[in-house]
C-alpha cells in the first residue's frame, strides 16, 4: 500500500441520490468553536425505516434540524425526495412531518383541537382533520384524554400526541427525534406497528434513539454518527456485522471507561 496524500483521505464527493427519500452530502454546522455537523454525508432509501444512533452531542438533532429545513447549514446539500431542502424549503415541509419537541407545542389546546390545528395548518379541510385526529388518538390510546388540555398530559402521552401531530398530514417522509422517550412499553409497541405500516406503504421513517434495541427490533437500516460524522451505516444486519448492535455501537463509538474511576462513590459508605 502507497502513502497516503490529502487527496486520498478525502472520500470522492458521489452526487447527491434524488431517488433517494433523503441524500445528504457534505453538511456543516458549527457553533461558536464547535463543530456539530463534521461533512456529514448518508443516503436514506425510500421506505426504509431508519435508525439514527449516536452518544450524546454526535450531532444527530443538529442533522435533523437542517435537513428538515429549521436550520440554516453552514455548508453541503441535502435533498428529500428530489428536492433541495434550502431551495424548495416549502415544497419539502409539504412533504415531511417532523415531530415537535414537547415544549414547541401549544399545551394550552386539548389533545383533539392541537391535532385538528396541525392539520388544518397543512391546509386540510376541518371535517377531515377532525376525522384524521380522532383515528389518531384512537390509535395512540388517547381517546380518554381527547378533551384534556395537553399541559395536563403525562411526558408519555404528550410525547405521543406530538407524533400524532405529525402525522395528520400522512407525509411522505417522518422524522422523529427519540419517539419513544418516557413512552410505556404497551403504547410504544402500539406506535411500533403504526410506523412498522407506514413504512411498509412506502412511507419512509428516520428515528433518533439511543434506545438500541428498538432500533434494532424495528429499523431497516441504521446509521450511527459520532463527532458529526458518520461512522457506519447501511442495513441493520450490515451495521451490526453478526454482533449485537449496542456491542458494535460501543466498539464504533468507544468512550467506554472504568467504572473504577469513581471509587469515591463506594456504594454510599461514609
Ligand atoms: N444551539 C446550539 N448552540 C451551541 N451548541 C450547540 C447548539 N446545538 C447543539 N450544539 C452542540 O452541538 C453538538 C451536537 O449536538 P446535538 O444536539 O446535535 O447532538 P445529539 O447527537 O442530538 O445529542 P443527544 O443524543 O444528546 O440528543 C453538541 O456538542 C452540542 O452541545
Amino acid at each position: 500500500m502507497g502513502v497516503m496524500s490529502a487527496n486520498d483521505s478525502m472520500p470522492p464527493i458521489t452526487p447527491l441520490d434524488a431517488s433517494a427519500a433523503v441524500s445528504i452530502r457534505g453538511l456543516f454546522k458549527q457553533f461558536e468553536n464547535k463543530i456539530a455537523v463534521n461533512g456529514l454525508a448518508l443516503d436514506i432509501p425510500v421506505g426504509s425505516f431508519y435508525g439514527l444512533v449516536g452518544p450524546n452531542g454526535a450531532g444527530k438533532t443538529t442533522t435533523l434540524n437542517m435537513v428538515t429545513g429549521l436550520l440554516v447549514p453552514d455548508g453541503g446539500a441535502a435533498m428529500i425526495l428530489g428536492h433541495d431542502v434550502w431551495r424548495d424549503v416549502n415544497t419539502v415541509k409539504r412533504m415531511i412531518g417532523v415531530m415537535p419537541q414537547p415544549s414547541q407545542i401549544f399545551d394550552r389546546l386539548t389533545g383533539l383541537q392541537l391535532l385538528v390545528y396541525a392539520g388544518m395548518l397543512r391546509g386540510m379541510k376541518r371535517a377531515e382533520a377532525v376525522k384524521r385526529a380522532n383515528d389518531l388518538l384512537k390509535a395512540f390510546d388517547l381517546e380518554a384524554s381527547a378533551n384534556v388540555i395537553v399541559a395536563d398530559y403525562s411526558a408519555g402521552m404528550t410525547k405521543k400526541i406530538c407524533l400524532a401531530s405529525a402525522m395528520i398530514h400522512s407525509p411522505r417522509v417522518l422524522v422523529l427525534d427519540e419517539p419513544f422517550e418516557s413512552v410505556d412499553p404497551v403504547s410504544s409497541a402500539n406506535l411500533r406497528d403504526i410506523l412498522i405500516e407506514y413504512a411498509a406503504t412506502g412511507g419512509t421513517v428516520i428515528v433518533s434513539s439511543h434506545v438500541m434495541s428498538l432500533v434494532e427490533k424495528m429499523c431497516t437500516h441504521v446509521a450511527v454518527i459520532n463527532r458529526g460524522q458518520v461512522c457506519a451505516a447501511g442495513t441493520v444486519e450490515q451495521v451490526a456485522a453478526g454482533e449485537d448492535l449496542e456491542e458494535r455501537f460501543l466498539q464504533l463509538v468507544g468512550g467506554r471507561h472504568q467504572a473504577a474511576q469513581l471509587d469515591w462513590l463506594d456504594g454510599g459508605a461514609q
